[in-house]
């Protein structure tokens, strides 16, 4: 069976099943973050997948020391925060509105549709002086997996993949002809926690590239993930698994 050279691998049914396990395993890994640190810091994904699992963050809601967890966003679209494609949107329906989190400790990425590159900076500063500086020792960062290997909006072939230098940038993404917000690599791979929730068979020649021997980061980004010291976690549903090589 492929398997990723990096990180625990760990095969469900479905993505309801990831999205009950991650939640289980959310609760301590909170409580374990506040009683350590005073705070547990987490970057969520967007897109569709982690949709159910926010929604179970809601409904276990008294599980969870609200008043000391605090989300960001890995990434966003260059949208307003009403429109029907934001993460934020996504996120707010799913769970902000139904969960007793303070509003100081949600940081929305303020998106300007018309000044990406001022969005990205007014992001990337609020994160340095969230994080008292440039390493970013997320409790969590999770993580989706496009079918193009994308993750977050690292997108094959975008300026995002190379942007070493920098914690969140805006990345222009010439098949959506628009931009993107994204953390980039160096700042997902000082989480403590990274995990990727994947599913859909869509997936299943991407993860067969990501997972393979061939390096190539530009062509399947999600290679890009590899935790300096932290936990990479692969949550993968069975229909996303590559078939043996
Ligand atoms: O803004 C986004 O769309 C996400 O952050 C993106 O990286 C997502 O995780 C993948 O595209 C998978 O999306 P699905 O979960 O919808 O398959």
């Amino acid at each position: 069976m492929t398997k990723p050279t990096l990180g625990s691998l760990e095969v469900f049914d479905d993505i309801a099943s990831i999205s009950r396990q991650a939640c289980d395993d959310l609760i301590p890994l909170c409580c374990d973050a506040i009683a350590a640190r005073g705070v547990c810091r987490i970057a969520l994904a967007g897109g569709s997948t982690p949709k159910l699992l926010y929604r179970l963050m809601a409904e276990n809601q008294q599980a969870f020391d609200w008043a000391k967890i605090e989300l960001f966003w890995g990434d966003e679209r260059n949208v307003l925060p009403e429109d029907d494609d934001s993460n934020f949107r996504m996120v707010r329906e799913a769970m902000l509105d139904h969960v007793p989190i303070p509003e100081a400790n949600v940081f929305r990425v303020p998106i300007d549709p018309a000044d990406p590159a001022a969005t990205a900076l007014q992001y990337e500063a609020t994160l340095k002086a969230q994080f008292g500086g440039d390493s970013l020792d997320w409790d969590l960062v999770l993580l989706g997996m496009g079918d193009d290997a994308h993750t977050a909006s690292l997108f094959p072939q975008t300026k995002a993949i190379d942007a070493n230098d920098r914690l969140f940038v805006e990345n222009w993404v010439e098949k959506f002809d628009t931009f993107r917000q994204t953390l980039t690599a160096p700042a997902i791979n000082s989480a403590r926690n990274v995990w990727f929730l994947i599913g859909g068979a869509g997936k299943r020649e991407a993860l067969q590239h990501v997972w393979g021997a061939r390096q190539a980061p530009s062509e399947f980004p999600s290679q890009l993930i590899r935790p300096s010291a932290g936990k990479l976690r692969w949550m993968i549903a069975i229909d996303a698994m590559p078939e043996t090589a």
